[in-house]
């Protein structure tokens, strides 16, 4: 079964396309984990067990697991979330000279880890992602127009015959789809091109990043990031919310010392609120 069928039946599932970003920045983390082993674990368990039914998948950023306990929290948080039936993808970017990228690859299902479909960079080419693509039942989302403020910088930069560059990733990733496994990374702060990059691919789902803290646009992520993949229903595509969610018990009163299960819970009542409101633009 391909990533995009296990997604399309997990957003059947809980009737959702929010993926939750599990980022939990050490810094933020509430003071009562600060005895725990493994901290990041322990607050991924208890935002899991808040989210799990508005996830229709988690998206750790790798960044913030790269020492050893991390990649031991990261490796629990992943077994975890398979084990509340919600796939995983691996934020990580990943990209290299074929040599490395095959030893890159191996992160998906070595060392314990299991992730169900990962982020790359388009960069190097295709050879650089060819391990990922060869993997037929892993996700392979592809960088194409980012949503950060410097995401124009090269991905908007024209070619000689008029095409931008975001448009020649997206033209490529349509090419490397033999598997049926791929998707883009488009931006919610980058509506128009959300749109045109739709009209352009329409049967590659996206990870739309870039709702929440970073002020995009939620309706034309949910409107455009969601593809018809052949054979594949309901549509699949993924808008991703990270510290919008997870830290949103930060607003609900305080770091959560005081009263844990109500800081937890704000996490579960943000990730409905934004699948409600996903949802509007879904059904309508
Ligand atoms: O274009 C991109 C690609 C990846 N990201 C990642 O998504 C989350 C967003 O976090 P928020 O807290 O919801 O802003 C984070 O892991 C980014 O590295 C992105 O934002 N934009």
């Amino acid at each position: 079964m391909t990533f995009f069928e296990r997604l399309a039946g997990r957003i059947d599932a809980v009737d959702s396309v929010v993926s939750v970003g599990l980022d939990p920045d050490p810094d933020r983390l509430p003071d009562h984990l600060a005895d725990r082993e493994l901290p990041r674990w322990a607050f991924n368990r208890r935002i899991i067990d808040a989210t799990h039914e508005h996830a229709a998948a988690y998206k750790p950023n790798a960044a913030f697991y790269e020492d050893p306990d991390g990649w031991r929290a990261l490796a629990e948080t992943i077994a975890y979330a398979h084990g509340k039936d919600v796939p995983v993808l691996l934020d990580a970017k990943r990209g290299d000279i074929g040599n490395t990228a095959r030893q890159y690859a191996e992160v998906l299902d070595g060392d314990g880890l299991d992730a169900d479909a990962i982020t790359v960079n388009p960069y190097m080419g295709r050879d650089s992602l060819e391990p990922f693509l060869a993997r037929e039942e892993t996700g392979v989302f592809v960088l194409c127009r980012t949503s950060n403020p410097g995401g124009a910088d090269l991905q908007g930069l024209e070619l000689q015959d008029g095409e931008a560059l975001y448009e020649r990733v997206a033209a490529l990733a349509d090419l490397w789809n033999r598997n049926d496994n791929v998707g883009l990374v488009v931006g919610a702060t980058a509506p128009e091109e959300l749109e045109s990059l739709r009209e352009q691919v329409p049967d590659l789902p996206f990870l739309v990043p870039g709702v929440g803290a970073q002020g995009g646009d939620a309706e034309a992520a949910v409107e455009h990031g969601l593809a018809d993949v052949p054979g594949v229903d309901p549509q699949v595509g993924l808008v991703n919310s990270s510290r919008g969610i997870i830290f949103a018990g930060e607003e609900a009163g305080g770091p959560g010392d005081a009263d844990p299960d109500a800081y937890y819970r704000a996490a579960g009542e943000s990730a409905k609120r934004l699948k409600r409101r996903l949802n509007r633009h879904r059904d309508g």
